[in-house]
Formats: structure tokens, C-alpha cells, sequence
């Protein structure tokens, strides 16, 4: 692909029966300095495109690179295995799904695509068809060969990182530890360098305990982990600060000066994103050999097919996806 070219973004529909297909709709209809390939189901995309009365051309992927034209989408077609109903989950489509995914996966890693940018999928039905799965960062890191995925969402000002992705709480604690925290923060620094161009970027971290466990009164794992991987890093040159309570530390004068904020767990950051941005933010998979962001909300079942669904997040993980394509070509 010439460095000059439009950028060709693979656009995953997600759970076809979630407001994936509705919000690909949607965006289709704006003009995009881009070439969107819609991966997925073409039958769902025009049947939903007739429920929501929204023009909609389908063309098959050529494998072109010209700008996007509003009301068309092409298509690089992943059937579902049985009809799809707006908000109704069938589990004999779980397949299809990371069918759909490892598609556009694969198709990054062949340069047949610049990016993927991603719909939400409904984690529990593909887990109900008996298939482990536990989030799209965990399933293109395996499929790139990435040995340590980095969770990342942005909004506004606000980068707010993970240590671990998606584990159970009970299992957080066992899954701290030093070879992966220095792992998770120095893909966090040399990535926000060479895909966000922050020179030198300067990194909260939290504290695993309450009170960044009080001196060891409230657990040990700062003394005993994060604090000793924060010194071996900042010796490197890396700018960390913490291990800092989490609940004081998202306030704006801690938070003054900083890039990103490292989070032990998924539930201890991303509320407070979330309250600050949902609905545009944007969730940005580091650590992988592929550029691939997604929307900061889920399948939203019950707001499938009605027209009531926000693009807004969709729209930020496209602006993002794009914006990461050109740096990582100017480099
Ligand atoms: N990137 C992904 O694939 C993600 C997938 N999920 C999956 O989504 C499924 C449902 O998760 P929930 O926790 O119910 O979260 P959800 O984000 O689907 O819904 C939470 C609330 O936000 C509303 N909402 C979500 N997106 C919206 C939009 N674009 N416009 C307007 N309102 C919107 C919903 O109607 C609901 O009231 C789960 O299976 C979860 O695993 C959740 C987060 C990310
Ligand atoms: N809460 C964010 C989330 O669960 C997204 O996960 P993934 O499917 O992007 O790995």
C-alpha cells in the first residue's frame, strides 16, 4: 500500500445482533479520509440498514484504497450461520463473530489493511457456545503473537491504562507482579511515544490496596512489587509516579501534568473514564503488532435496530485508528 494512499480500515461489525451493525451504519453515511472495509455480515448490514431506513451500497472489497463515499460501505463478507434478529443473541453466530475477527486480524497482519477498528461483541454468547473468549484484546493478542496485550482507554485529556485486562477480582492480586508490571509500563511508554508522539510521557501509577496499601498495613504488594519496578524503571529513564491511592489519584491536581494513568484492574480505572467520557471515548489495544482500536461500550442489545444508538465512540475509534495510521507512516 503507497505511504500516500488513503488508509484501509477494517471495520468489524461485532455481535451482529448488537448496535455494531447499526453504528457502522451510521458512520457510513459521513465522508471519511479513509477506505472503510465493513467486515462482516452483508445480509445483517442490509437488513438492518432497511430497518433503520438508511442508505446503504454495499460494494465488495476490491482491495482499493480511495477515500470513503457517504452511503456506501465495502464489504469484505463473513456470513452468519443463521438469519440475525435485532437484539436477540443466537448462540449458533458466536463462530462468526471470531470468524469476523480473525479476519481482520490476519488481514492487518498481511497489510491488506492499515487498522481494525471494532464493534462490540457480546463476550457471555460466545462463551455460552463453548467457546473460551474472554475480550477482543486477549484474541489479537494471540493471534498476532503479542505476549502482553495493554489495555488502554482514551477520553478528552484523560489515558487511563490496565495492568490486567480482563481477569476475575478474586484473581487481580496473584496476577501483580514484576516481570509483567515492567512489561505493561514500558509497552505503555514506548507506545504512547511512537503511536500518541508524547516524547517523554510521564505515567501515574496506582497503588494495587487502599491508601496504596498504608505502609503495609493494607497489603504488601506495593512494598513488595510495585514500588521495587518503579525504581528499576525510572533508573532506565522511564518518567513513573506512585504507587499512588487510586481514589484520590484521579483528581485534577494529581492528575495535572500527566499522560496516562496506569490502573492495577479493569474496575479501578475505567468508571472514572468512563464517567468522564463514555460515549467518546476510545479503546486502544498497545503491545500488539497492529494498530487496533474500538468503542468504549458494549453490545447495547436493548437499543439494537431502533435508531437510538450513539455513534460518538465509533466515530472517536475511526478519528484514532486513522490519526495512528499516519504516525505510524510519518516514521
Ligand atoms: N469492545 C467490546 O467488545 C465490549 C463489549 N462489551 C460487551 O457488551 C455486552 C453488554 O455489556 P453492558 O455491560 O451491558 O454494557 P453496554 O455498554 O452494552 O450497555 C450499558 C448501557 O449503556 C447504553 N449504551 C451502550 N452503548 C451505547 C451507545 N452507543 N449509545 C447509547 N447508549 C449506549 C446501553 O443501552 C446500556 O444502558 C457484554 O457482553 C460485554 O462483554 C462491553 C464493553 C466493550
Ligand atoms: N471494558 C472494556 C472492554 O471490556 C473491552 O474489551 P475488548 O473486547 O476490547 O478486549
Amino acid at each position: 500500500m503507497g505511504q500516500s494512499a488513503a488508509p484501509r480500515i477494517a471495520l468489524t461489525l461485532g455481535e451482529p445482533a448488537g448496535i455494531g451493525p447499526d453504528l457502522c451504519l451510521a458512520i457510513a453515511q459521513q465522508p471519511w479520509e479513509a477506505s472503510l472495509v465493513a467486515v462482516g455480515c452483508g445480509e445483517t448490514l442490509r437488513a438492518r440498514a432497511v430497518e433503520l431506513d438508511m442508505p446503504l451500497e454495499l460494494i465488495s472489497d476490491d482491495g482499493n484504497a480511495e477515500p470513503h463515499r457517504p452511503g456506501t460501505l465495502r464489504l469484505a463478507d463473513c456470513p452468519t450461520a443463521v438469519a440475525v434478529a435485532a437484539g436477540h443473541l443466537d448462540q449458533r453466530n458466536a463462530q462468526a463473530v471470531l470468524d469476523m475477527l480473525r479476519q481482520a486480524g490476519q488481514g492487518c497482519l498481511d497489510g491488506v489493511y492499515d487498522a481494525v477498528v471494532t464493534g462490540p461483541v457480546q463476550k457471555s454468547v460466545i462463551n455460552d457456545a463453548g467457546i473460551h473468549f474472554t475480550g477482543h484484546t486477549e484474541f489479537f493478542a494471540e493471534l498476532t503473537g503479542a505476549p502482553r496485550p495493554v489495555m488502554l482507554l482514551a477520553a478528552d485529556n484523560l489515558r487511563v491504562a490496565l495492568a490486567t485486562t480482563h481477569l476475575p477480582l478474586r484473581e487481580v492480586a496473584d496476577a501483580i507482579n514484576e516481570p509483567g508490571l515492567s512489561e505493561v509500563l514500558r509497552i505503555l511508554h514506548r507506545d504512547l511515544r511512537a503511536r500518541m508522539g508524547l516524547e517523554t510521557p510521564r505515567i501515574l501509577v496506582c497503588g494495587l490496596n487502599p491508601h496504596a496499601g498504608e505502609g503495609g498495613h493494607l497489603g504488601r504488594e506495593e512494598l513488595d512489587i510495585i514500588i521495587p519496578c518503579l525504581e528499576r524503571l525510572r533508573a532506565e529513564g522511564l518518567d513513573l509516579v506512585g504507587p499512588l491511592p487510586a481514589d484520590t489519584l484521579f483528581t485534577p491536581r494529581v492528575l495535572e501534568g500527566a499522560d496516562a494513568v496506569l490502573a492495577m484492574y479493569h474496575d479501578q480505572g475505567l468508571p472514572v473514564l468512563k464517567h468522564v467520557g463514555f460515549g467518546h471515548a476510545v479503546n486502544i489495544t498497545l503491545g500488539l503488532p497492529i494498530i487496533r482500536t474500538s468503542v468504549d461500550h458494549g453490545t447495547a442489545l436493548d437499543l439494537a435496530g431502533t435508531g437510538r444508538a450513539d455513534a460518538g465512540s465509533l466515530v472517536a475509534a475511526l478519528h484514532s485508528a486513522i490519526a495512528m495510521v499516519h504516525a505510524s507512516r510519518s516514521q
